[in-house]
């Protein structure tokens, strides 16, 4: 399924009954879906089925953070399930990302893999009481530059950091950004938020999205609003 649109919603449910409602309602013409960890927990890799034969490109959001040889089988494995993109968290270092991405060219799977930089959930107060005294931009930075020359093909940030890391890395390096949230909806644990106009306009690639669909009281409407605004489906 090509779709053009940036979303990419995040199917956060504890069943897999629950999930797929949602799924179903949806069209993978107008999203691709996040499976994380709660979903998978439930659910475990027939989710991954189930959502393929719907027709949907899946973001696995496992955010792999282990010794090299762990990760890069893990990230092996999601490929060789078909996934669309798998994430691993940068802070895992460069010899866990560089392996990760030398076991993924070997296979035939086109799967991205992309590196959490710092959650969109923490701001600086909670970066400092993990021992990291530089602004949630400058780690940012570090960590986005060092998934860059480990082989990612790009990262999660929140779209504040979009701008930079695009006219640093280019163009091309993938900007996923969580923390995407309409203009007055519920901002709930996410510190780094932005709109998704704007989240687009800061050089943003794909938009993901939980709670302002899932939550809505018409999830379908919600979506279809933010194609509309941004200009795609
Ligand atoms: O890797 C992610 O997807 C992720 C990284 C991050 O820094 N922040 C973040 O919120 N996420 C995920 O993005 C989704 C955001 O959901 P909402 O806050 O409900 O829109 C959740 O499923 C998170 O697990």
């Amino acid at each position: 399924m090509n779709c053009q649109s940036p979303i990419v919603v995040a199917l956060d449910y504890p069943t897999m009954a629950q999930s797929l409602e949602m799924a179903k309602r949806l069209d993978p013409s107008q999203c691709r879906v996040k499976v994380g960890k709660e979903l998978f927990t439930t659910a475990g890799p027939a989710i991954l089925d189930e959502l393929h034969k719907l027709g949907f490109e899946i973001f696995l959001d496992l955010k792999f953070h282990d010794i090299p040889n762990t990760v890069a089988n893990a990230v092996c494995v999601a490929a060789k399930a078909g996934v669309w993109m798998v994430n691993v968290h940068a802070s895992g270092g460069r010899r866990m990302m560089e392996t990760s991405a030398n076991a993924l060219q070997k296979l035939d799977h086109k799967t991205l893999l992309i590196a959490v930089t710092v959650l969109t959930s923490m701001d600086q107060s909670d970066l400092i009481e993990v021992g990291i005294d530089l602004t949630p931009e400058q780690h940012v930075k570090r960590l986005a530059r060092l998934a860059q020359s480990s082989g990612m093909d790009g990262v999660v940030c929140s779209a504040q950091e979009s701008s930079i890391l695009s006219s640093e890395l280019g163009k091309d390096f993938v900007l996923v950004t969580p923390g995407i949230r309409p203009a007055g909806s519920d901002q709930g644990d996410q510190k780094r938020i932005m709109t998704p106009t704007q989240a687009m306009a800061a050089g943003s690639h794909y938009l993901v999205m939980g709670r302002p669909i899932t939550q809505a009281a018409d999830p379908i409407a919600v979506l279809t609003q933010v194609n509309r605004d941004l200009g795609v489906c």
